[in-house]
């Protein structure tokens, strides 16, 4: 068996074409186009092709992207003031503020000072809340996006064995909800779990977020799983690697996400999806 590719960055760009006419119409009924403040504190060089990334999507989809980059000496003070800004702020129906944040910054009290109508990251323990009882309003990105890859395959997942590895706020956690929410057995793995290779070995649907090269032997994967891999890994020679093994992976799996090019593309589609979500929902 060969694995079928998962094509984020394709599925993306569709997203993103049809959000862009979906633009031009609120503009042609004299609706203001979304805005969205994108927030950047000190140099981490990954973070700035992210948030980068994200303010070209925004221009290209017709938002208004306003740019916030910060030193990495600002206070956590400073940060509130913005935000506060933001909040306030009629024109702006989207903040985010890129992670991980310089050590002297508590994330979370960040993440709180946000309004949660304006929470595009879907990280605020109001939408968390919300995807954890069922009613999900603005969700986490990344497994938004990964859902859209999953209903790409067409494969109905009420009933399927997952298996997260990962718990990390951004994407294990969200996405165990998620998949919770679309029917599926979930299994979160993490830094104390036993025996993650029986874990994974019984999947069907496996997600793999750990931020490690290779973690995942391809040999693991189930026959006929649906392999999403989240892990974006840069080698010494500068290509980009997943967390899965990926040349086995794909004798194993029926489907697969690539790195780059699969789930990458989809969190930045699910941000602006979400921001139009917001100016309609809450701000228009
Ligand atoms: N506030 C947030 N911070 C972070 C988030 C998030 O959702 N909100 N997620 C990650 C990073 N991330 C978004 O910010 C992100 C990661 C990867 C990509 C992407 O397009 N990757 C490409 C490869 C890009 C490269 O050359 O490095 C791909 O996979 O094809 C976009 C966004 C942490 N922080």
């Amino acid at each position: 068996m060969t694995a079928q590719i998962i094509d984020g960055k394709a599925i993306a760009q569709s997203i993103r074409k049809t959000l862009k006419s979906k633009v031009s119409d609120r503009i042609n009924k004299g609706l203001r186009a979304p805005g969205l403040a994108v927030i950047l504190v000190g140099k981490d060089p990954a973070s700035e092709v992210y948030v980068g990334s994200k303010r070209r999507a925004c221009e290209e989809v017709g938002f208004i992207s306003r740019s916030f980059d910060l030193p990495s000496t600002t206070t956590e003070l400073e940060l509130f003031r913005l935000i506060d800004k933001c909040n306030q702020d009629p024109t702006i129906d989207g903040i985010l503020v890129q992670l991980p944040l310089p050590e002297h910054i508590n994330e979370e009290k960040i993440i709180e000072r946000i309004q949660p109508d304006k929470d595009v990251d879907g990280f605020h323990p109001y939408n968390v809340g919300r995807l954890a009882q069922r009613i999900p309003v603005l969700r986490p990105c990344t497994p938004k996006g990964i859902m859209t890859l999953i209903e790409s395959t067409g494969i109905d997942t009420y009933g399927l064995d997952a298996t997260i590895v990962g718990a990390s706020n951004i994407v294990g956690r969200p996405m165990t909800l998620e998949l919770l929410l679309a029917g599926c057995t979930t299994t979160t793995c993490h830094r104390f779990t036993k025996n993650l290779e029986e874990k994974v070995r019984q999947a069907d649907l496996l997600i793999v977020a750990v931020g490690k090269a290779g973690f995942i032997p391809g040999e693991w994967v189930k026959p006929g799983a649906i392999v999403i891999d989240v892990g974006i890994n840069r080698l010494a020679n500068g290509r980009l690697i997943g967390d899965v093994e990926y040349d086995i992976a794909t004798k194993h799996a029926s489907w697969i996400t690539p790195v780059p090019g699969g789930v990458g593309p989809m969190t930045i589609a699910s941000l602006l999806e979400n921001t139009l979500y917001a100016a309609e929902k809450y701000h228009d």
